[in-house]
């Protein structure tokens, strides 16, 4: 299953990959065309309706492969509005080459005759509220046909990730879905058939750039755009929290305090004046400052716990109380980790061992990436939390669900850089699930690394990759 969003992510990421739209536009119109012949007996008529986004695209594709068939290609608009260049050039095409093609300026023009077969190419995911004309009519005329119905990609007015409609929608008899089957298709009265398009299985699966989509989504589940974080961390090492909490300010975060021992607060602070520190007493964390960390916790949407704590024992308690009292969202780095495997806790924990780290977790060792996914996918299950194990690939995984990521390069195992990606994934998880979170924060991480060494070649700081973060988050690269 692959709601709308997910989907317009892998298509992207596909492109990235060198795989354009245009290319699976001419798999998905010949996967049309394959259903209508297997619809059709041989003489029978057969009409294509089409919109002007790439749904109708699909439908002008499959046109050429319905030669025997001779059909109508009802656009539905005029030609200059067609919204896509690749449709538009599709549509161009079958001008070109003399296609009955037929323009409906308005609704009162639109005759759709008497077909035996039917495909419905107006709306597929593209679609916002209740169908308009002249849809909305052409709708009501397909529904009132005898004609057999094959709906492209979705029935047009059906929302792909609900399967409900604003209001007339297309009642189709066979639906033709791409690349994967979506949520809304399963309550229709339809059979539907997933047709392959040829899209990379690594463009589902490797971190990409349309990952970064869900960035521009609003989310309305917490408040203020994209959150507030609290770093848990500094002790025996003063840069760590400092660097995670830049990070995290970096990758969007509305607000992000430091809760740090007394004795480094000073030394914390002077690493950037915009950080905003709430110590506690002593110069390490225990188990007296619980009272003070958890009501801070409860002011932010996030906790970022580890960086620079150390291994001390009473800190490792501390972390462990902190945990079986915590039913919030947390990101869990260096020394903090090892405690994850023996505590019982309501909290939502997004783990990010190296590999090294993941072992003394008691999880997988394994070389291969391919067996990593699947190793780490169930070391996940088995916890109950969202591991992000870092390596030459990142392998991140909810323990449903399992991604890897290969941005980064041999420059950043430089000291800091986990700390980078610890306060990008603090201030990620505060808007999205703990997955997309890990899988965006490694890849934004290991981008910024490449685009330095890209320009300067090796000898990389972590502080180098803080300015890098906003770029390799919101765009702004050519990929
Ligand atoms: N990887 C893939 O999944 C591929 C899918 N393909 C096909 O592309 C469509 C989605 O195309 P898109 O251009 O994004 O949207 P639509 O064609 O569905 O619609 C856009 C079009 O519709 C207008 N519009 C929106 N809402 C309404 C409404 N309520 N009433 C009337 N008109 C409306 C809007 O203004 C636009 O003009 C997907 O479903 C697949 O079929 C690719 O071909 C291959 C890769
Ligand atoms: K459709």
């Amino acid at each position: 299953m692959i709601t709308a969003e997910r989907m317009a992510a892998v298509d992207e990421n596909a492109a990235a990959l060198g795989v354009p739209r245009k290319q699976l536009m001419e798999s998905s119109g010949n996967a049309v065309a394959a259903a209508v012949r297997e619809a059709a007996a041989p003489g029978d008529a057969v009409a294509l309706v089409c919109g002007r986004g790439n749904n109708g695209g699909d439908a002008f594709v499959a046109a050429r492969f319905l030669d025997d068939y001779d059909p109508p290609i009802h656009l539905l608009g005029r030609p200059e509005t067609i919204s896509t260049d690749i449709a538009r050039e599709n549509w161009a095409a079958l001008e070109r080459a003399e296609y009955d093609t037929r323009v409906v300026r308005d609704s009162r023009d639109f005759d759709l005759g008497d077909p035996d077969v039917v495909v419905d190419a107006m709306l597929g995911t593209g679609v916002t509220g209740a169908l308009r004309e002249p849809e909305r009519s052409a709708a009501a005329e397909i529904n009132g046909t005898d004609a057999t119905v094959i709906a492209v990609d979705v029935p047009s007015g059906v929302d792909a990730d609900t399967g409900e409609a604003a209001g007339v929608a297309v009642d189709a008899d066979r639906v033709v879905t791409f690349h994967d089957d979506k949520p809304g298709l399963d309550s229709l009265d339809a059979t539907v058939t997933v047709a392959d398009i040829g899209i990379p299985e690594t463009a589902e699966l490797f971190a990409g750039p349309g990952d970064r989509r869900l960035l521009s989504r609003p989310s309305d589940a917490h408040k203020g755009a994209f959150g507030e974080v609290l770093i848990v961390g500094g002790g025996p090492y003063t840069g760590a929290p400092a660097l995670s909490a830049q990070a995290a300010m970096r990758a969007g975060a509305d607000l992000v305090r430091v809760a740090c021992p007394r004795a480094v607060a000073r030394e914390v602070q002077s690493f950037e004046e915009g950080l905003i520190l709430r110590p506690f007493d002593g110069d390490h964390l225990t188990t007296d400052h619980l009272d003070h960390v958890h009501a801070l916790a409860a002011d932010h949407d996030t906790v970022v716990f580890g960086p620079g704590l150390g291994d001390d024992a009473a800190t490792l308690t501390a972390v462990r109380d902190f945990l079986a009292d915590y039913d919030g969202r947390a990101v869990i780095d260096a020394d903090a980790l090892q405690v994850v495997p023996e505590v019982e806790t309501e909290a939502t924990l997004l783990c990010t061992p190296h590999q090294g780290e993941l072992r003394a977790m008691g999880g997988p060792s394994a070389d291969d990436w391919r067996d990593r996914l699947d190793a780490v996918s169930d070391f996940a299950a088995e916890l109950g939390h969202t591991l992000l194990v870092k390596g030459a690939y990142d392998v991140i995984s909810d323990g449903t669900d399992a991604r890897a990521n290969r941005t980064g390069n041999p420059g950043m195992t430089v000291g800091g850089t986990g700390d980078v990606l610890a306060g990008i994934a603090g201030a990620l998880l505060a808007t999205q699930d703990p997955l997309d979170a890990g899988t965006l924060a490694a890849y934004a991480n290991g981008l910024a690394g490449d685009r330095i060494v890209d320009r300067q070649g090796y000898g990389l700081l972590a502080s180098d990759l803080l300015p890098e973060v906003p770029r390799a988050l919101w765009g702004g690269y050519d990929e």
